[in-house]
């Protein structure tokens, strides 16, 4: 089985945060590869200030560089919103795949809001990493009144494929206080830095060809 993390967010725009997350959740899971899944558009969060989707792609393709990361705007080919729809349409299409979702300690927050979250929980592992400001707040989310049950111990994060679902872990790195939030108050215009390396085939070419593997 292929091991793959899923890093799902709006990436609007993509930044160090996510390169480095990824980069550790890599080693720190035994990951072949991380997929960043470029939403379009998380089902809780305002369109008011969200770049199109080509440009979220085109910063997340620049920011993936050089690392074992797939940057896919695969739920728009799939035409899923929900992380729930999204998860059951990956493991049928990629059935030689054992995946795990990724997400920062902030959306731990906000989990107990998102469809059906249980059943997310019941059907890949979560590693949930550490982000400066949010980790109190995230070991006493509403979602771990159920989830806490199921915390399995961070020595143990590289077995991940062996574990009874629900499962999850924390996992700590050096905190990386990068957000999207911050990098748009500073430069609201953020996508002009990009137009070198803006290629919108790139996005077309995803959404039409997906690996069958
Ligand atoms: N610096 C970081 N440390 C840990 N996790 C992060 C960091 N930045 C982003 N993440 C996680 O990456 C995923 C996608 O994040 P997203 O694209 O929303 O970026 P963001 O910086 O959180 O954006 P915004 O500030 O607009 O909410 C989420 O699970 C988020 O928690
Ligand atoms: O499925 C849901 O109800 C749901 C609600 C909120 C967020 N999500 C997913 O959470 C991921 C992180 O989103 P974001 O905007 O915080 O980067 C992204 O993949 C969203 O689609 C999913």
């Amino acid at each position: 089985m292929t091991r793959t993390g899923l890093l799902g967010g709006s990436f609007n725009p993509a930044h160090r945060g996510h390169r480095r997350i990824s980069a550790f959740a890599l080693a720190a899971l035994a990951l072949d590869d991380v997929w960043w899944l470029v939403s379009p558009g998380n089902p809780l969060k305002p369109k008011k200030d969200m770049a199109p989707l080509a440009l979220r792609f085109a910063s997340a393709r620049h920011a993936a560089r050089r690392l074992p990361i797939r940057v896919t705007a695969i739920e728009q080919a799939m035409g899923t919103r929900y992380t729930i729809d999204t998860l059951r349409s990956l493991r049928r299409r990629y059935p030689r795949r054992a995946f795990i979702w990724l997400m920062g300690a902030d959306n731990l927050s906000e989990f107990h809001k998102w469809k059906d979250w249980r059943k997310i929980a019941a059907q890949v592992p979560i590693a949930v990493i550490a982000r400066p400001g949010y980790d109190g707040a995230a070991r006493a989310a509403p979602a771990m009144g159920w989830l806490r049950r199921f915390v399995r111990p961070v020595a143990e994060a590289r077995h991940w494929t062996k574990w009874r679902m629900p499962a999850l872990v924390f996992v700590t790195l050096p905190p990386d206080p990068t957000s999207a939030t911050g990098i748009r108050a500073a430069d609201p215009n953020w996508h002009r830095r990009l137009t070198r390396s803006f290629n919108p085939q790139a996005l077309r070419d995803d959404v039409t060809r997906q690996p069958m593997t």
